[in-house]
C-alpha cells in the first residue's frame, strides 16, 4: 500500500509540476462529476417515494434534477478527460526524457553492458506509456474513495450494518494487489527471455538482416528458437496469471455474498415495514454503485501498482547513475591525494583539469588494461604508447585484436580497468567527460543511420552548427559527400531512410559518407576517430579519403594538435600514418612508421607483404 501511496503522491507532484492549473480545473470537474453518483442514488428514492404517494410536483423536480445530475456527470467527466490528458502527455514526456537522462548520463557507457541495467531500461522504456495514465488514475481513485464515503454515510443512515458492504470490498482489492505482485514478479523473471524473442523477432522481420535470414532460410530456425523461448516466457507468465485469476475471483467472491445480503436485509426491512419501496430502490442503486466502485477502485490500483514499478526501476536507474558517480568521485579523490601524497583520498574533493585548447604533447596510454564490466575477459593489456600531437596514427590487427574497444577509450566512452590514458599530461578521468567528447569528433565502424533530414543527418555532428547550411556544406564536401546530396530529392533538405514518409533510402556506403561527413563538422578536434570509415568504400575511393585526411591531418595537427586516428584493414592506406600500432589479442605488438616496420620484419611486414601479393 505504501508503494501506491508513494506513487500516487510522485504522480500528483509531477502533474502540479507540469501544469498546475490544468491539474486544478481537473480535480474541480471531477470532484462534482463523481459527487453526482450517490446524489441521483439519493433522487431515484425521492422520486419513488414522490410517485408513489401521488406528488407529481415533487416527483417531476426530482427528476429532472436527477437528469441535470446524470448529464453533469457525463459531461464533466469528458472535459475533465481533456485537462487531465494534457497533463499525463506532458508528466510522460517528463518521465521519457528522465529515461534518457539515465541512459546517457553516465561518463561511459558501461552502464548499458549491465544485463541488470539494460533489462530495467528495456521495462522502463516498453512501460512508460502506462504512466500516461496515471495521473487520470489517481484522480478517480481520489473521486472514487470521495464516493465511496457519502455512498457508506448514505448507507450507515438506513442500516449500521449495510456499513460492512463497502468493507467487504476490501478483499478483492487486497488480493488485486497481491495478483499483480505475482504478475509483476513474473514479467521481471521473464524479461531476459523477453528481451531474446524480441530480438530474434526482430531479426526476422528488419530489413537489415532479412535478406541474410532469406538466404540462408533460418526463418524456420529462428521461429523455432522463438517459439522454445516464448514457451519459457509463456510458461512462467500463465502459471502466475493463473494464480492471480484464482486470487481476484477469491476476492471477488467475498464482496458478491455481501452485496446479497445487503439486499436481502433491505428486502426483510421492507417485509417488516421498517423501510419502503424507496430505500429498497435507493440500497440496489448503492449497491450496484459500490460493485462498480470497487471493480473501478481495484482496476486503477492495479494499474497505479504497474506504475509504482515503473517508477521504482526509475529510481533503480537513477541510484545506478548515482552510485558510479560516487565511485568515480572516490576514484577521482584517490587519485588527486595520490597525486598530492595524501594519506586519506575519500575526504579530498576531485579536481577536474581543463581539456587543452591545444594539445601540445600528445596522449599517452600508461599501463593501460581494459576489461569489460560483468565479463573476466582482458581486451587491452598493459599498453603503454605515446602518440604525439599533430600526427596520424593507424591501428592495425586481426579481428577481435581490441582495436575498437582502445577507439572507445580514448573517446572517453569507457575508462580503463587499470592504468591511465594521459592528455597532455592530465588523466582522462580527470577532464570533464563532456568537454572532451566536445573535442572528440568520430566516425564509429557500426555508424549510426539517423533518419532525419539529410541536413540533421549530418549537422548532428556538433549540434550547435546544425541548422549552419554552410558548415554542413563544409562537411559534405570534406567527405565528398557532395554527390549523395545531389541524388537526394530536396537535397539538404531531403529526407533520408524509408523507415517512415517518403524518405530516400541510401546504400550503405552512402550511408558511411555521410557518417564521414558527419565527423568532419566539429572544426579542429584534438582527436578524429575513424574506424574503419571506409568499410563499405571501394579502395579507391578509400585511399583518396585518406590521402586526403593525412593532408587535413597535417593542418589540424599543426592548427590544434589534434590527431588523426583511424582503424583500418588495408595496409595501402594504413602506410600513409606517421605512426602504425598493430596490436595482437590486446598488447602492443609493435609501432612505428611504414619504412621502420617493414625493416623490422615482424607482424606488420609479414601482413603488409601478404596484402600486397594478394592485391598486386
Ligand atoms: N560491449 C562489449 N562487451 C563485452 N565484450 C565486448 C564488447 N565489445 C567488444 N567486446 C569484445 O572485445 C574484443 C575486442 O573487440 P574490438 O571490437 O575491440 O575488436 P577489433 O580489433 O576492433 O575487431 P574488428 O577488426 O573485428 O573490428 C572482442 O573479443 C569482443 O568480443
Amino acid at each position: 500500500m505504501r508503494r501506491i501511496v508513494l506513487s500516487a503522491v510522485f504522480v500528483l507532484r509531477l502533474a502540479a509540476a507540469v501544469d498546475r492549473g490544468r491539474l486544478l480545473r481537473a480535480v474541480g470537474l471531477m470532484t462534482v462529476g463523481y459527487l453526482a453518483t450517490p446524489v441521483i442514488a439519493l433522487g431515484l428514492r425521492e422520486f419513488t417515494e414522490a410517485a408513489l404517494a401521488r406528488r407529481l410536483e415533487v416527483a417531476t423536480w426530482v427528476i429532472g434534477g436527477v437528469a441535470v445530475l446524470l448529464v453533469l456527470e457525463l459531461m464533466l467527466g469528458h472535459f475533465a478527460h481533456l485537462s487531465y490528458f494534457e497533463v499525463g502527455e506532458l508528466a510522460e514526456t517528463t518521465l521519457n526524457e528522465e529515461l534518457v537522462r539515465h541512459v546517457n548520463g553516465s561518463r561511459g557507457l558501461e552502464r548499458l553492458d549491465d544485463p541488470a541495467f539494460a533489462d530495467n531500461v528495456n521495462l522502463v522504456r516498453e512501460e512508460l506509456g502506462n504512466t500516461r495514465t496515471a495521473v487520470e488514475s489517481v484522480l478517480q481513485l481520489g473521486g472514487l474513495a470521495l464516493q465511496t464515503a457519502l455512498t457508506t454515510v448514505v448507507l450507515v443512515t438506513l442500516d449500521p450494518r449495510l456499513a460492512l458492504l463497502p468493507l467487504a470490498a476490501l478483499p478483492s482489492v487486497l488480493v488485486g494487489r497481491w495478483a499483480q505482485n505475482l504478475l509483476e514478479s513474473a514479467k521481471e523473471a521473464s524479461a531476459e527471455n523477453t528481451r531474446r524473442t524480441r530480438h530474434l523477432l526482430a531479426l526476422a522481420t528488419a530489413p537489415a538482416s532479412i535478406k541474410e535470414i532469406r538466404l540462408f532460410h533460418a526463418e524456420a530456425a529462428l521461429l523455432r528458437e522463438q517459439d522454445a523461448n516464448w514457451s519459457r516466457t509463456s510458461a512462467v507468465l500463465r502459471r502466475a496469471h493463473l494464480r492471480a485469476a484464482t486470487l481476484r475471483a477469491a476476492g471477488q467472491l467475498v464482496f458478491a455474498l455481501a452485496y446479497g445480503g445487503a439486499i436481502t436485509l433491505v428486502l426483510w426491512q421492507a417485509e417488516q415495514g421498517r423501510a419502503g419501496v424507496g430505500d429498497v430502490i435507493l440500497v440496489i442503486t448503492l449497491a450496484v454503485q459500490v460493485s462498480v466502485q470497487v471493480a473501478g477502485a481495484a482496476t486503477l490500483l492495479t494499474g497505479l501498482q504497474g506504475v509504482g514499478r515503473t517508477l521504482d526501476r526509475l529510481t533503480s536507474l537513477r541510484d545506478h547513475g548515482s552510485r558510479e558517480q560516487g565511485s568515480r568521485e572516490h576514484e577521482a579523490g584517490e587519485r588527486g591525494s595520490r597525486k598530492r601524497g595524501h594519506a586519506t583520498p575519500s575526504r579530498t574533493s576531485p579536481v577536474p583539469g581543463a581539456v587543452p585548447a591545444v594539445l601540445r604533447e600528445g596522449i599517452r596510454l600508461e599501463n593501460l588494461s581494459f576489461v569489460y564490466p560483468g565479463t573476466g575477459k582482458v581486451i587491452l593489456e598493459d599498453l603503454n604508447l605515446t602518440i604525439p600531437a599533430g600526427g596520424s596514427v593507424a591501428l592495425v590487427g586481426e579481428n577481435g585484436a581490441g582495436k575498437s574497444t582502445l577507439v572507445k577509450l580514448l573517446c572517453g566512452l569507457y575508462q580503463p580497468t587499470s592504468g591511465r590514458i594521459l592528455v597532455d599530461g592530465t588523466d582522462l578521468r580527470d577532464l570533464p567527460a563532456g568537454e572532451w567528447q566536445a573535442r572528440v569528433a568520430s566516425l564509429f565502424q557500426d555508424f549510426a543511420r539517423f533518419e532525419l533530414l539529410l541536413r540533421e543527418n549530418v549537422g548532428v555532428g556538433d549540434v550547435a552548427r546544425m541548422e549552419d547550411e554552410q558548415a554542413v556544406l563544409r562537411a559534405v564536401e570534406l567527405a565528398r559527400a557532395g554527390r549523395i546530396v545531389a541524388s537526394v530529392p530536396g537535397g539538404l533538405s531531403g529526407l533520408l531512410g524509408h523507415g517512415y514518409g517518403q524518405g530516400t533510402e541510401l546504400s550503405m556506403g552512402q550511408w558511411q559518407t555521410l557518417g564521414l561527413a558527419r565527423s568532419q563538422m566539429r572544426e579542429d578536434p584534438l582527436l578524429l576517430v575513424l574506424d574503419e570509415p571506409a568499410a563499405a568504400l571501394d579502395a579507391a575511393a578509400e585511399h583518396a579519403i585518406f590521402e586526403r585526411y593525412a593532408n587535413l591531418s597535417a593542418d589540424t595537427g599543426r592548427r590544434s594538435g589534434g590527431i588523426t586516428l583511424f582503424v583500418s584493414h588495408r595496409f595501402s592506406t594504413v602506410r600513409m600514418a606517421d605512426m602504425i600500432v598493430v596490436l595482437d589479442r590486446g598488447r602492443v605488438a609493435e609501432s612505428g612508421d611504414h619504412r621502420a616496420l617493414v625493416t623490422r620484419r615482424g607482424l606488420y611486414a609479414e601482413l603488409y607483404e601478404l596484402q600486397e601479393r594478394i592485391y598486386h
